[in-house]
């Protein structure tokens, strides 16, 4: 099993978040919170009350775990398209594979990393949500005192069952989400490409950005249902289940709720997926 796929995919993985994370606490905290009239107003509070750290806020345990995700995602995404189709990533822009090859590879690749993601998104998602200022004497310390604290307590309060809260929901947003994830990334570097050539540079670039929109924004509505699971552990609001918690959300808040940080999502995964496209096919090539 050929492996410089995980491994590139790790790398760019990593550079990608990096870049993306202080959009992805601005959209949870849109999606889980009340206190905020939009994206503006959530920045500026956040900036105001807690200085640009706001921004970065569980973003150490993401990198620790990209390393299993993301080279989950692509190693299991290209090894799958080999089983399919007898190509390594060398021949494949030769004998270019169905896009229907192209979609079961890439759900096969979003199911698995999405079984890896769970605890660590988990995890994210607390304390991303946690709005307290860095500790000052006299303020009441946040309830998480860091990502190691925060699987303590939870395995503490809710079990060890508690750490896979909303891996459901995770599991059906990423599953089919990343089979259109490469599906549009191929069909895009295809478009533009001659037959049998590499992409460019600034088609991968482009083409993973629009890859990354094309997937959150269908991925937008369970990624809500999912935060929102994620949280019910430490809230008074208890769901019975993925379906309990659409039909309860959209009764209060109406179908609007579903959007709950697309734009943000989108913006964000523009540069995030653009950059980890152009790192992952750049490594590859160079290892080549
Ligand atoms: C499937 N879903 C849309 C959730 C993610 C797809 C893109 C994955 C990328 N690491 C990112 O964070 O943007």
């Amino acid at each position: 099993m050929p492996v410089e796929e995980f491994v590139a995919g790790w790398i760019s993985g990593a550079l990608g978040l990096v870049l993306g994370h202080p959009f992805d606490t601005v959209k949870v905290r849109l999606q889980t919170q009340t206190a905020y009239r939009g994206i503006v107003d959530c920045v500026v509070k956040t900036y105001r009350h807690e200085s640009l750290l706001g921004f970065f806020k569980g973003m150490s345990f993401p990198i620790a775990s990209i390393a299993v995700v993301n080279s989950v995602l692509f190693g299991v995404y290209s090894n799958t398209l080999l089983a399919l189709t007898a190509t390594s990533y060398q021949d494949r822009r030769a004998q270019p594979p169905s896009y229907t090859q192209v979609f079961i590879a890439g759900c096969t690749g979003g199911f698995l990393q999405a079984c890896c993601l769970s605890p660590f998104d988990l995890v994210k998602v607390r304390l991303q949500n946690q709005t307290e200022p860095r500790a000052q004497l006299g303020s009441p310390p946040p309830r998480y005192r860091g990502p190691v604290h925060c699987v303590a307590s939870i395995f503490r309060e809710e079990g060890p069952r508690g750490l896979f809260r909303g891996a459901w929901a995770l599991m059906l947003r990423d599953t089919p989400s990343l089979g259109l994830y490469f599906v549009t990334y191929e069909w895009l570097c295809r478009q533009s490409t001659p037959d049998g050539q590499n992409p460019s540079s600034a088609t991968v670039l482009v083409a993973g950005g629009f890859a990354g929109i094309a997937s959150w924004m269908i991925a937008t509505p369970l990624d809500v249902v999912k935060s929102r699971v994620q949280m019910a552990g430490l809230k008074q609001r208890e769901y019975r289940g993925v379906l309990d918690c659409m039909v309860s959300s959209a009764r209060q808040e109406g179908l609007g709720v579903f959007c709950r940080g697309l734009t943000i999502n989108s913006a964000r995964a523009f540069p995030v997926n653009a950059v980890t496209f152009l790192t992952y096919e750049y490594l590859l090539h160079s290892w080549g």
